[in-house]
């Protein structure tokens, strides 16, 4: 069994990898992410024999992640993803290959091995990125913009009137604050994704992933597939 580990800017999620599959534990938030907390959860797992890290949030979160890893399984081996020129049958759009979010990397590992493609893919996390991958393999390049907590954020933050509200929902025209930012960061974010999309091939596949995966798919007018374990599928690559 191997353990796979994808820290965001907001949640450090993990998943086991065995025989039967992936299995993801529950993600703990980075504000409260402590050794303490992370040995608590992983005291009870079996000795992995290998660890898969991807990070592209704070060095101290892979690190805790490490020490860890370390102290419950002691030799351990860790392997922490980066982004590369090709690897896994992709080759990388950057202009400084190193620099592209290794999420994005792997989530395009996993579509090239999963998928049939052209793909795009969408990562709906503390950012929307979207990348574009074709039937060879190359990556077109991709784009980045607010996910739809730091829209929020972001209009109470730059604004007198304009409070961050955790709870409103609404889709459409709104009759209140709190819901008319809801239903604009959700529509910015659907049209960003149906804007891209339609100009890719007729055979592009949409795949999402990320922790609103599946509320912004619930407003997309062209068909998408969620994934999940995208990151997931492009760690265990490595261990495999
Ligand atoms: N249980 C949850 N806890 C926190 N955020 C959640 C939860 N469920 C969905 N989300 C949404 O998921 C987003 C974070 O997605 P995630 O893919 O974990 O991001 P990242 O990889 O950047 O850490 C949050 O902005 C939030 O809107
Ligand atoms: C764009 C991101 C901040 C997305 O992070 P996330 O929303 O998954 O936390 C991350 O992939 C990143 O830091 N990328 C480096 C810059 C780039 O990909 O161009
Ligand atoms: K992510």
């Amino acid at each position: 069994m191997n353990l796979l580990v994808d820290i965001g800017n907001s949640r450090l999620k993990w998943a086991t990898s065995g025989p039967g599959g992936l299995a993801a534990g529950s993600a703990l938030a980075n504000s409260t992410l402590t050794e303490e907390s992370l040995a608590d959860v992983w005291g009870g797992i079996p000795p992995p024999e290998r660890l898969a890290i991807s990070c592209v949030s704070a060095r101290r979160l892979a690190g805790i992640t490490r020490s860890v890893a370390g102290r419950l399984w002691p030799g351990i081996t860790i392997i922490e993803a980066k982004s590369e020129a090709e690897a896994f049958g992709v080759r990388n759009a950057y202009l400084q290959p190193e620099k592209l979010g290794v999420d994005r990397w792997l989530a395009l590992l996993a579509a090239r091995r999963h998928y049939a493609l052209p793909v795009c893919i969408v990562d709906c996390g503390t950012a929307i990125t979207v990348d574009l991958i074709d039937e060879r393999g190359q990556h077109l390049g991709g784009m980045i913009c607010p996910g739809l907590e730091l829209m929020k954020k972001s209009l109470s933050a730059g604004t007198e009137a304009l409070v961050y509200e955790a709870s409103a929902f609404a889709v459409g025209p709104a009759n209140h604050t709190g819901a008319a930012i809801y239903s604009g960061v959700l529509s910015a974010a659907a049209g960003l994704i149906e804007h891209v999309f339609s100009a890719q091939p007729e055979h592009c596949q949409l795949l999402l992933t990320g922790g609103d995966a599946r509320l912004i798919a619930g407003q997309l007018g062209c068909a998408c597939r969620i994934d999940a374990d995208l990151v997931f599928r492009g760690l265990s690559l490595l261990v495999e």
